[in-house]
């Protein structure tokens, strides 16, 4: 919201002056003084007068009211008819969407002049008639975008959900489709209120307007294009009040836009004091590929700043696999992401770092880090289906990730793309590179994107959750195949995932990460065998074995804006005693690492 202050409040202003100009006692601005033609700022008339004696001053905020009215209104007729055509054309096609849609081509097909010639002719000069010619020259545009939009979240998943629980049409229109397309109307409406004010001052100019002597800055326009050799300051008054009025548009709607998209947070400013001071930064782990150190993260929110990630330390050496694990929401995504320099434009690391190759990532200019990823670094996300794009074939897609980062022609990478997803076990990938996503299983889009990861023989791999949208039976290759390529390359590879089965399967070494925090972290064998903080006994004791019914953990991770004081998993801990303050991450043997202040004790105690 505080974005709206500063656009909404001049906008605001320039409404209010145009409103109150019989309120102001300036003088009649239609009064002519030819004794006074062209005289420059006097007392009285502090912008001068005009070619025929008229006070500037007033004409302008008189003209104002005219220009205004002319332009919000003819963009909200535009914009109301426009969207509610579009939101049914695009909704219900067919015969609703010919009509609504292709008749607007029709529209377009009328030379702007032309238009307003035609209805001038027919209803007469005047701002009732601009306002009809000017709606009907924006409709167009407001049913192409709203339509467009429509089509394009239709087929969204959200969509579908709301469909699937049976919510009449209108609602969905009014609440799920709406909202969502909010934004470009929003753009489209402030380009036709800028535009809507410009036209009316060149329609007015040109005497189909706002009939003279009623000001309007279109006029004042023409009149000053006469005697702008004796007097240029008459053309710049009502050519900064558009320009400026025009902006003060744009910024409101760009704010309302955003405002209306809690998506999209303003980004967090960069830390120069981590810049100027690296020496403070914590120093890397040794013959670690990627070496995290003291990773906290804040973003900031509608409701204030949050930190999901705090003091994060986490380090894996080549060849070596780190699973993160931890329920949704402990922060894993963050994490990875921070380590890819893609965290989402609210968020920004506070404070550690993230050592890779002798280089602090989280300190790294976007042009050094998109030099990076893809390359030295590259990540496996868990949906492949949308990381992938539907309409290039895959191969296309491989070979682009290789040509990305190496200068290779178009048949080499393509011959490189086809061998790559030979080596990821898809069977007859000459055929294969041609297909689109769309026509592969789930499994083969995934071995694609890994394909696409290990183009350039990354030195560290993150594969965010890479197995959870798929069936055990694929989950297992894909593990076999990552294993596999490890083994091959000696990459390091980071492993997120919630699925403990998993982590004992592929990892060497794993990190336990609850409500940001790390918990817990060691070698697989020892956290697994003898886990020492009771979040870790507790995800162990939920996995399912057998036919066995799993033990769930009662409660849920607590958000980052509602954090417990003290140990975060106190208030779900079977453990939690009067004792339990906010504990440290403290080194128990080389290589392992609890944050619980009862560690000894229970550990003596099991
Ligand atoms: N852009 C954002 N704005 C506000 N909060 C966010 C944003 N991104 C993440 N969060 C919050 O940060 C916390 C950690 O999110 P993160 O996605 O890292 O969790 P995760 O452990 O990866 O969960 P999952 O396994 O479900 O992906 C969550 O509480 C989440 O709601």
């Amino acid at each position: 919201m505080r974005r709206l202050w500063l656009p909404g409040g001049l906008v605001l202003l320039v409404v209010l002056v145009a409103l109150a100009a019989p309120l102001l006692g300036l003088p009649d601005p239609i009064r002519q003084d030819v004794a006074r033609r062209l005289a420059g700022p006097m007392p009285g008339s502090p912008l001068g007068r005009d070619e025929f004696g008229r006070d500037v001053l007033s004409r302008l905020v008189w003209g104002a009211r005219a220009s205004l009215t002319v332009a919000f209104a003819s963009a909200a007729i535009a914009c109301v008819v426009g969207t509610l055509l579009g939101l049914l054309g695009g909704w219900f096609r067919g015969l609703g969407e010919f009509f609504a849609v292709r008749s607007m081509d029709v529209l377009l097909c009328f030379p702007p002049v032309l238009l307003a010639l035609l209805v001038v002719t027919l209803l007469g000069p005047g701002s009732g008639t601009l306002i009809l010619v000017l709606a009907a020259l924006y409709l167009p545009g407001f049913v192409r975008v709203t339509w467009a939009e429509v089509l394009s979240a239709r087929s969204h998943d959200y969509v579908e959900a709301v469909r699937a629980l049976g919510a009449p049409t209108h609602r969905i229109l009014l609440r799920t489709v709406l909202p969502n397309i909010a934004g470009p109307v929003l753009v489209q409406l402030s380009l036709a209120v800028a535009s809507a004010v410009v036209l009316e001052s060149g329609l007015s100019f040109l005497g189909l307007g706002v009939v003279p002597p009623e000001p309007s800055w279109g006029l004042m326009i023409r009149g000053a294009r006469g005697t702008m050799a004796q007097a240029p300051l008459l053309l710049l008054w009502p050519c900064l009040a558009l320009s400026l009025t025009i902006l003060a548009m744009n910024l409101l709607c760009d704010a309302l836009r955003d405002a209306a998209d809690p998506r999209t947070a303003p980004a967090a400013p960069p830390r120069w004091v981590d810049r100027l001071l690296p020496g403070l930064l914590p120093p890397p782990r040794a013959d670690a590929v990627l070496s995290m150190q003291g990773l906290t993260i804040e973003i900031v929110t509608p409701r204030g700043t949050i930190r999901p990630v705090e003091d994060v330390s986490l380090s894996v050496r080549a060849g070596e696999t780190l699973a993160v694990v931890g329920e949704s929401g402990s922060g894993k995504s963050l994490t990875a992401l921070a380590a890819m320099g893609l965290l989402p434009p609210a968020a920004r690391p506070v404070a550690g770092a993230a050592w890779f190759q002798g280089r602090d990532l989280l300190r790294l200019e976007e042009a050094e880090h998109r030099r990076l990823r893809g390359s030295a670094i590259a990540m496996v996300f868990q949906d492949p289906m949308s990381s992938l794009n539907p309409v290039h074939r895959i191969g296309d897609q491989v070979a682009e990730a290789i040509r990305a980062h190496q200068p290779l022609s178009a048949r080499a990478a393509r011959a490189r793309a086809v061998d790559l997803l030979r080596r990821t076990g898809i069977a007859d990938p000459d055929r294969r590179a041609r297909a689109f996503p769309h026509e592969l299983s789930g499994g083969m889009r995934q071995r694609v994107m890994i394909a696409m990861a290990i183009a350039n023989r990354p030195a560290l791999l993150i594969a965010d959750e890479p197995t959870t949208a798929l069936d055990v039976t694929v989950q297992a290759q894909i593990l076999d195949l990552l294993a596999g390529l490890q083994r091959e390359t000696g990459m390091a590879l980071v492993f997120i995932t919630h699925n403990l089965g998993v982590v004992a399967e592929i990892a060497d070494r794993v990190t336990v990460l609850y409500a940001g925090q790390v918990v817990e972290e060691g070698t697989v064998a020892e956290v697994f065998g003898a886990p020492l903080h009771p979040y870790t006994a507790a995800l162990l004791a939920a996995v399912p074995e057998g036919d066995g019914m799993a033990a769930g953990i009662p409660g849920t991770v607590p958000p980052p804006q509602d954090l417990p004081p003290g140990c975060r998993f106190a208030p779900r801990c079977p453990h939690a005693a009067p004792a339990c303050d906010a504990p440290q991450l403290l080194a128990e043997r080389a290589g392992r690492a609890v944050r619980c202040t009862r560690a000894d004790e229970l550990a003596l105690a099991a």
